[in-house]
């Protein structure tokens, strides 16, 4: 246990929100800086993991330990990504692969394209997709990777060529026993599809390396899908748990990609009113609700023009569209908020003014949306708060049912992959909401969810020696 006086002025450098850990926390969370005072996001993910986990390391500290040596991610890959553009000029990038946690399972998280990417990102990413996966029930470990390049505004060609040449470099780290990699942020259907071609032809066999894939080569139906349909499944089962249904409640969405296009679709199936979309051109905001013809002008500029909302010509007469970032969907009235876009876009402001506007309910699309500043307003106004690493595991529970498919050489209906998804999404709220009461912490999915996460992957460290 660290003396008051070393506690102090470890308080003081690491920042104020550091005061609220038990001296355990404060250590672990001293060591996570310490090796990494750079990584703010990556910090970010440990502190609300530590938190979480307080009463476990208080009940026995072998899990503090545990929980040391899973913060060290086991593998981290960097390496360069050189390609050519279509003007014939040699570009460069930085490609990444974090391979964190495979005890219960091969390391598995999507690939990021984003300017934003460097590897703070991506280990918050693959430090988070530990726990999410360990809740899906699967045998999943957690990794993460990505690269600094940004589709947007390149050809089909040069992303091609980008894709090539990052598997390249990526095949030899990868394979269907060993780490599966899919899409998150930029990587779509056309992206998967480049990289899986690369890999067969360098590793010369036909196997289920990434999920994600198109239908024609072992995608599974329903991946596509799976996130943002989870995400409502995951609400659904939130509304169920204090008597409530998604029927005639408004949500605001914010993202206008994958994650956001299928929480709309799910949201209008369960008669749910979404009144906004957002991207990084600004946000849509329809008062009585997105309809389903507006839906599908999002899907087709977004998804085969590749433009963003500030081409969107369909508004109604009450609709607005608000350009730029400064103004975000939060400022509207809603029920629930439903952020499926990207990290911090909930700040501590945000999350007060969807409290004030009678917001009871936050289920996370998108990963780590919410700042801890703006879960703590959350939690202290007692809004139900349905985190990432549970709302948002259909995506990663789907990409464990491709790889079954793959394994089987099989393919479910879209009916059978759908009913496990929502049975997963069933079992997922459960676990965190059973076991947040075990804890003491009745109602509170953030603290339940990490524990049943955490537990998993930790009692599959302890029995596999320490490796
Ligand atoms: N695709 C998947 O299966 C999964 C995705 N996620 C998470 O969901 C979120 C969204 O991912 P996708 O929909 O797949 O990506 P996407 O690339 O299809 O869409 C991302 C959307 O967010 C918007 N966006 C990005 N940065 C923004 C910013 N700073 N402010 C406002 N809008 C911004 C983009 O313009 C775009 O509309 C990410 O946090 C991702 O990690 C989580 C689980 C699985
Ligand atoms: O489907 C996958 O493997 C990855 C999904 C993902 O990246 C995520 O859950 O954040």
């Amino acid at each position: 246990m660290l003396s008051r006086a070393v506690s102090s002025s470890l308080a003081s450098l690491l920042g104020s929100r550091f005061a609220s850990f038990s001296p355990v926390g404060e250590k672990l969370y001293a060591v996570a800086k310490g090796r990494d005072p750079n990584q703010p996001e990556f910090l970010q993910a440990v502190e609300e993991v530590i938190k979480s986990l307080e009463p476990v390391f208080k009940r026995d500290a072998r899990y503090a330990t545990i929980f040391e040596r899973l913060l060290e991610p086991e593998r981290v890959i960097q390496f360069r990504v050189p390609w050519v553009d279509d003007k014939g000029v040699e570009r460069v990038n930085r490609g990444f692969r974090v391979q964190y946690n495979s005890a219960i399972g091969p390391y598995k998280g999507g690939l990021r394209l984003a300017s934003h990417v460097n590897l703070s990102v991506i280990k918050f990413l693959g430090f988070e997709q530990i726990f999410k996966n360990s809740l899906t029930t699967l045998p999943m470990g957690g990794g993460k990777g990505g690269s600094d390049f940004d589709p947007h505004g390149k050809s089909d060609v040069e992303v091609m060529r980008f894709c090539q040449s990052f598997m390249t470099e990526l095949y030899r780290h990868i394979g269907p026993n060993t780490d599966v990699p899919a899409g998150d942020i930029g990587v779509g259907k056309r992206e998967v599809g480049y990289l899986f071609g690369q890999y067969k032809r360098i590793v010369n066999a036909f196997e289920g390396v990434l999920t994600g894939k198109a239908l024609e080569f072992g995608g599974s139906l329903i991946r596509p899908e799976a996130t943002g349909y989870g995400a409502v499944y995951f609400a659904s089962e939130m509304m169920k748990s204090v008597g409530k249904g998604l029927k005639g409640m408004k949500v605001a969405v914010s993202g206008a990609g994958n994650v956001a296009q299928y929480a709309v679709e799910k949201l209008l199936d369960e008669n749910a009113i979404p009144v906004t979309m957002g991207d990084t051109s600004g946000h849509i905001y329809e008062p009585e609700g997105i309809t389903r013809e507006q839906l599908a002008e999002v899907m087709h500029l977004v998804n085969v023009e590749r433009k963003k909302l500030d081409s969107f010509k369909g508004l109604s007469k009450k609709g607005v569209y608000t350009p730029g970032l400064k103004t975000r969907v939060w400022v509207h009235k809603c029920d629930i908020a439903m952020p499926c876009a990207t990290q911090n876009e909930i700040e501590k402001e945000h999350a007060i003014m969807l409290r004030d506007n009678g917001c009871f309910a936050v289920v996370e699309g998108a990963n780590m949306p919410s700042t801890n500043e703006a879960v703590d307003v959350y939690q202290e106004a007692g809004m139900m708060y349905g985190l990432g690493k549970a709302a948002n595991a259909g995506g990663v529970a789907v990409s464990g049912l491709e790889m079954s498919q793959n394994s089987m050489r099989y393919s479910w209906t879209r009916d059978e992959v759908d009913q496990k998804l929502r049975s997963i999404m069933h079992t997922i709220h459960k676990n965190a909401y059973d076991t947040a009461s075990e804890w003491g912490f009745p109602g509170n999915l953030q603290i339940g969810a990490n524990i049943a996460g955490f537990l998993k992957v930790a009692h599959a460290m302890e029995v596999q020696g320490t490796v």
